[in-house]
């Protein structure tokens, strides 16, 4: 080996190494001490125990987290394991957004999380975790994915890459819990995070809003009916033998009855669930994205994002290209690297055709509820041209 040649051949003085490692000590404690204090916080404190805990529960959080939105009724969880066939497939799977990659639990024990998962991360890991001050709160299928990734770009914006359900399913763990989950910030960075269930729980705006009444609130929007039919296609790539999407739709398909139990289509009366939020929340505190002009038009929807969040606006035209291959508009860079960045397969799923008056039945169904929803919020969305 060279190295060691070298070293046969021109022995350093024993004054000499001694010098050397008292240098490299001296140089290196500080960065050691350093670490600790600031990227371990393993400062003697009378909560270490307690938030030892929460690392704990965390760990294993992390590994049951789902990174996905379930299909949640409205106010009522109803996944049951004996359910018939027929009946978990109405109510859907637990997972989603199986491509999102989490970072072992022994790396978020050990902070070392990779840049994709806790967003920017400075060498010297300045800054401390905070509570997110905006949510990107839904809805499931809608584009939410595009967003949070298309918004990472920005350097005043830091995110969770998973969603941390914690309004819908992990809210007993505590807001420390929560805020533990976050990637640091500096002075001017905003945190945020995406799970697309918390639009439809009934318990949410009550709990988001005793976090913070300011939380800044985003709800990405797309057409009911399309966004049924791709909730359905996620169902479906995980469990083949489901029941058609016909038969799903309705409770009585000669009486043309619709099943709005069926939570694919339930999520779509957003009418109704953003009646839920405005109890809490007043509108101007709530941004709705158009699902469908993220994909025609991503910059100048994040145009409006960025106002909303009171950022600069710096992700503009120039952040995106479309992948004819994809189909979709893809990041030139993402966000930490210098490569193209598309989002995931599971992104942009071939939907199944689906009968045309089935399709119309929806439409017909969805129509009165649209109209209240563009007349909510101000904004006419196009559905029902
Ligand atoms: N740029 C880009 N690339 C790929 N896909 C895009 C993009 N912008 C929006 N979309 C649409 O996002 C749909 C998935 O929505 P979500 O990310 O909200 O889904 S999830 O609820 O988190 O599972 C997904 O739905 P499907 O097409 O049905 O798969 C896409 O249509």
């Amino acid at each position: 080996m060279a190295f060691s040649r070298i070293h046969k051949l021109d022995p350093p003085s024993r004054s000499t190494s001694r010098k050397a490692a008292v240098m490299l000590g001296s140089l290196l404690a500080p960065l050691i001490l350093l670490h600790i204090l600031t990227d371990r916080g393993t400062l003697p404190s009378p909560v270490k125990a307690s938030s030892d805990r929460a690392a704990e529960r965390t760990k294993r959080l992390l590994y049951e987290w789902t990174a996905g939105s379930e299909m949640m009724s409205y106010g009522a969880d109803r996944r049951t394991s004996g359910a018939p066939a027929e009946e978990r497939a109405r109510t859907g799977p637990e997972l989603e957004e199986e491509s999102l990659q989490l970072p072992p639990p022994d790396l978020v024990a050990a902070r070392k999380v990779s840049p994709r998962f806790a967003g920017k991360v400075s060498p010297l890991g300045e800054g401390s975790k905070k509570l997110p001050r905006a949510l990107i709160i839904g809805v499931k299928k809608g584009g939410t994915r595009a967003l949070l990734e298309f918004l990472r770009v920005h350097p005043d914006v830091r995110a969770v890459g998973a969603e941390p359900h914690f309004f819908d399913r992990h809210y007993t763990n505590g807001l420390e819990w929560y805020r533990e989950l976050m990637p640091k910030t500096l002075e001017g960075q905003i945190t945020m995070e995406k799970t697309p269930s918390y639009f439809v729980t009934r318990e949410a705006p009550a709990r988001i809003s005793a976090m913070s009444r300011d939380t800044k609130l985003i709800v990405v929007v797309r057409d009911p009916v399309t966004r049924a039919i791709s909730d359905y296609t996620q169902t479906l790539s995980k469990k083949p033998d489901i029941p058609s999407f016909e038969s799903l739709t309705f409770k009585n398909r000669t009486t043309g009855l619709i099943d709005t139990s069926w939570s694919a289509i339930q999520i779509g009366i957003y009418a109704k669930h953003l009646d839920n939020w405005l109890q809490y929340f007043p509108m101007d505190q709530i941004l709705f994205v158009s699902g469908e002009r993220l994909i025609s038009d991503p910059a100048g929807e994040l145009g409006r994002v960025q106002d909303f969040l009171g950022l600069k606006r710096i992700i503009t035209d120039k952040h995106f290209y479309f992948n004819q291959t994809k189909g979709f508009p893809c990041l030139k860079k993402a966000e930490g690297s210098s490569k193209p960045h598309c989002l995931g397969k599971t992104k942009g799923r071939t939907h199944p055709n689906i009968d045309p008056e089935v399709v119309q039945r929806l439409r017909d169904f969805y129509r009165p509820f649209n109209m209240k929803f563009y007349q909510m919020t101000g904004r006419f969305f196009g559905w029902d041209d």
